[in-house]
């Protein structure tokens, strides 16, 4: 018995960190994928065992069921207890995780706290790859929780699916509301305090508006391209939302306003792209309001502490072309945004990017908006 996941990453137009305060934010599936195939082993397979491939950092891990057996007495409860998170600690400090791979560490956490909750202690191998850069903003850990979630709700009772399906296969709403549940305790492993916004846009796809948990789906009449640009400064988002928490309780009376303005930049960022073309404003004036957004909610970032010497480098450089930037997702270095409006001719497009690249950046321009995760039953990995 075999499944295939996948989720899609993301990009935060507006109100990454803020959102994690209850301010609303507007995020983005893109075409970039994890993808999570699950096999369990059949009785003729030797060892009764559970592995992990992560072919993304060529780690692989493997854990006798008995083992995890013992480490989780109980199963079951739909939050991680201390009692289980100490368990996987200890599961997981065995492990001996090379150095530069320590953020991995809460990752295969997720791993086990997921699997053991979800499917018990059945023997199998999980291999996970994504096209996603991981840790720099894309949603990597939200993709990952939301296309292991799926794969591996795939063969409960709780799914009914056409397992003769050829091809990938969309999920009804019920479904992607359980799994995104699951997935979303997922992410607390990783991110510590998670708004949501992450793994709900992956689950879901398309654009959506996020506040306190709450998803309001846009069909927006702007079809936006940005180009994204990677400075490859890896970061840690767990880290950077504890330290815009820290700050929140050192001035509270002013993070509360900060955060007040964000709210406002992605409700008006909502109207804008809800509101139809070409009979209110006219695509370049919806652009040209977009990148003052853009601009105001990076100058937000900014005083919540979470840009970069080189989130900055980007955005110097692409104003030298009148071209407007953010950070997207946690900080700290990672992704940047920069809108290409419909009208920027072609030659611009590849000096901004030329300039970027010198300077050791990675740009690409991701599909905005796509489908959210899905599953196949024919594809072998
Ligand atoms: N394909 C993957 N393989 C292994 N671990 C992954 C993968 N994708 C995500 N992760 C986990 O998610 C972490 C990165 O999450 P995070 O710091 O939130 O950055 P982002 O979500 O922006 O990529 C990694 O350190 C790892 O623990
Ligand atoms: C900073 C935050 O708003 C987004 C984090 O996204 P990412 O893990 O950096 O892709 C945190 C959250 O909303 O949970
Ligand atoms: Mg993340």
């Amino acid at each position: 018995m075999e499944v295939k996941a996948r989720a899609p990453g993301k990009i935060i137009l507006t109100g990454e960190h803020a959102v994690v305060h209850g301010s609303t934010a507007v995020a983005s599936s893109i075409d970039l994928y994890t993808y999570v195939s699950v096999r369990f082993s059949t009785p003729s397979d030797e060892e009764e065992s559970l592995k992990l491939v992560l072919k993304d950092v060529a780690l692989q891990f493997s854990w006798p069921i008995s083992r995890i057996r013992t480490a989780f007495p109980k199963s079951g409860g739909s939050s991680c207890s201390v009692e289980n998170a100490k368990s996987i600690a200890a599961l997981v400090e065995e492990l001996n995780i090379p150095d530069p791979n320590a953020g991995l560490a809460s990752g295969v956490s997720a791993f086990l706290w997921l699997y053991s909750s979800i499917q018990g202690f059945k023997p199998a191998t999980v291999v996970v790859t994504s096209e996603l850069p991981l840790g720099s903003g894309l949603g990597s850990s939200a993709a990952f929780c939301v296309a292991l979630s799926a794969a591996l709700l795939a063969f409960t009772d709780s799914v009914s699916v056409d397992l003769n399906h050829q091809g990938w296969l969309s999920f009804p709403d019920t479904v992607l509301e359980l799994l995104n549940k699951w997935a979303f305790e997922g992410e607390k492993i990783i991110h510590g305090k998670p708004s949501g916004i992450d793994n709900t846009v992956s689950a879901y796809g398309n654009i959506i508006s996020f506040k306190s948990g709450n998803l309001t789906h846009l069909k927006s009449s702007v079809s936006l391209k940005m180009l994204i640009t990677n400075t490859k400064v890896g970061r840690n988002t767990k880290a950077l939302v504890a330290g815009v928490g820290e700050r929140t309780l050192r001035h509270p009376d002013i993070m509360a306003f900060v955060f007040s303005a964000v709210d406002s930049i992605s409700k008006e960022l909502t109207s804008i792209l809800k509101s139809p073309t070409p009979d209110e404003l006219s695509v370049t004036e919806k652009e040209e309001k977009i990148e003052e957004l853009m601009e105001m909610n990076q100058g937000l970032l900014q005083s919540m502490g979470v840009s970069h010497a080189t989130i900055e480098i980007v955005l110097r450089t692409t104003l030298k072309y009148k071209l407007s930037s953010k950070l997207t997702g946690a900080g700290g270095g990672g992704c940047v945004l920069t809108l290409l409006p419909t009208l920027l001719s072609g030659t611009v497009v590849d000096k901004v990017v030329a300039e970027l690249e010198s300077c050791g950046f990675q740009c690409f321009i991701a599909g905005i908006g796509g489908r959210g995760v899905e599953i196949n039953f024919g594809v072998s990995s």
